[in-house]
């Protein structure tokens, strides 16, 4: 069954369309790849799914419920979580507190509470440190809880991310290019952790990677976008193959015998 659904999606920045009607599904508990050339449309159809931007037609669906329209709050509360292309943490916050930003939503306390230290208002900040904790544990930065996240090395600032949408409590967690910038080593360790995150934790996941050995390693299916148009998709082995893949990547007609994209 499709978790989360783009259907006929047009995304229109003043006179450019980037996105044509693109339409895609992500299957509950899988890991699914959104891939494509440099401006092919994938930041834009992420931000259109996860409520950062409302597409000028077509419909997004969560469970089979219409969001499209929603704030962006409004897709955490109902179970999607995502991380960005560029880190956005709070640098001179902590690491623990970085994360239990992502828990604010599942909070009911409100001025009264907050002035007074209401029973309340500590009964919920113990539970979003725990499962802060909890989530910052999963992602191996359990030690690192104390310390300012600007003095965390850049790959385990993508973990903190990750860690953050891990502590909303989301069933479905998207990340845009979370191995951007990171070593080969650090690749290695994260993919391991996104399986954990699908396998473990049974989360359905959706990421945006250029990477191609991670996307082919880690997913279940792929999508291609290319000039915001929808191109493919289908499992690794079929993209690969694809020739409409591989001339859309090299603008080539090299043949896709024993050829892999984006060796
Ligand atoms: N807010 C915006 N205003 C105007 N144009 C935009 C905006 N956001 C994206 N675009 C344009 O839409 C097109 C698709 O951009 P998008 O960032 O979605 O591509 P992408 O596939 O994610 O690219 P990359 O892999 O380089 O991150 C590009 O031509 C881009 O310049």
């Amino acid at each position: 069954m499709a978790l989360l659904e783009a259907q006929h999606i047009n995304m229109f920045f003043g006179g450019l369309k980037a996105l044509n009607d693109v339409s895609l599904q992500a299957e509950e508990g899988k890991i699914s790849a959104l891939i494509g050339p440099n401006g092919a449309g994938k930041t834009t159809l992420f931000n259109v799914m996860t409520g950062f931007l409302v597409p000028t037609a077509g419909k997004v669906l969560f469970r089979g419920e219409e969001v499209q329209g929603l704030p962006a709050y409004k897709y955490v509360e109902k179970g999607l979580s995502r991380t960005f292309q560029n880190i956005r943490l709070l640098q001179e916050m902590t690491v623990l507190e970085n994360v239990q930003l992502g828990c604010h939503h599942n909070m009911k306390q409100n001025l009264f509470d907050e002035l007074f230290i209401s029973p309340r208002c500590r009964r919920e900040e113990n539970e979003s440190r725990e499962s802060s904790m909890e989530a910052l544990e999963f992602v191996g930065l359990g030690d690192l809880a104390g310390e300012k996240a600007k003095n965390l090395p850049y790959g385990h600032q993508r973990k903190l991310e990750i860690a953050r949408t891990l502590a909303t409590g989301a069933e479905m967690l998207l990340f845009d290019e979370p191995c951007a910038g990171m070593n080969t080593a650090e690749k290695a360790q994260l993919s391991e952790l996104i399986l954990d995150i699908n396998k473990k934790l049974k989360k359905t996941v959706m990421l945006i990677e250029h990477d191609m050995r991670f996307v082919m390693k880690l997913s279940d299916t792929i999508t291609v976008l290319a000039q915001g148009e929808w191109l493919a998709a289908g499992s690794p082995e079929e993209i690969q193959a694809n020739p409409k893949v591989i001339e859309a990547y090299l603008g080539t007609k090299r043949k896709a015998v024993g050829y892999h994209v984006g060796d």
